[in-house]
């Protein structure tokens, strides 16, 4: 089985200000847990917080273009919305004028977001139908928002293989830590 590049060594000095997105689907549930685990776990050893980054499911791998796109497209209007609310609030024609409201600062967009799912191959082409769709619509998700989307889908033949690839069994690699290190490598390249 082939391993992901080690992340760079390089310490990310933007981690700590990182927003973080997981979406993930529930199909397959143990691997699941284990590749979101697996991301969490490298999103904070890289030093992402643990409150900057925002976890949300979906019924399955179909759903994740669409969720991720309302994730990231959700923080970045609330993002915008509470910018200008506090602009608004605080005139610069009038210096007088106060924030109306104590509102907290306005939240950031996501630097990344981490799309999780397991596809098992079963008896009929809906696998094949169903990968394809995602993983493009995923790509596109990502280019169309400027905002890095990582590809954490498994597009396992076997039971086995999605388990070796979620960290479960002997030898197993948990491909959710490389996807962790990709998406903290990505959101902080947009910080540079
Ligand atoms: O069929 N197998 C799988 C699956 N099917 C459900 C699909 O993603 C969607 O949720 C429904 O079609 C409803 O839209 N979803 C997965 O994540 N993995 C699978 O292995």
């Amino acid at each position: 089985q082939v391993h992901a590049p080690a992340a760079p060594t390089a310490p990310f000095p933007h981690a700590a200000s990182l927003r973080i997105g997981i979406v993930h689907a529930r199909w397959n549930g143990a691997c699941i847990d284990a590749l979101v685990e697996g991301s969490l776990k490298a999103l904070t050893a890289a030093g992402v917080q643990r409150d900057n980054i925002v976890v949300e499911s979906v019924p399955g791998s179909w759903e994740l273009p669409h969720a991720t796109a309302r994730m990231i497209a959700a923080a970045q209007t609330q993002a915008s919305s509470a910018a200008t609310d506090l602009m608004s609030a605080t005139s610069l024609l009038d210096p007088s004028s106060t924030p109306s409201s104590t509102s907290s600062a306005p939240s950031a967009p996501f630097d990344a977001v981490i799309s999780i799912g397991v596809l098992i191959k079963g008896s009929t082409m809906h696998f094949e139908y169903i990968s394809d769709a995602c993983v493009h619509g995923l790509m596109r998700v990502g280019l169309d928002s400027n905002t890095p989307v990582i590809l954490g889908v498994l597009t396992a033949l076997t039971q086995e293989q999605a388990e070796q690839r979620s960290g479960i069994g002997k030898d197993a690699h948990n491909h959710g830590e490389d996807w962790g290190s990709a998406a903290v490598e990505m959101a902080s390249k947009t910080k540079d």
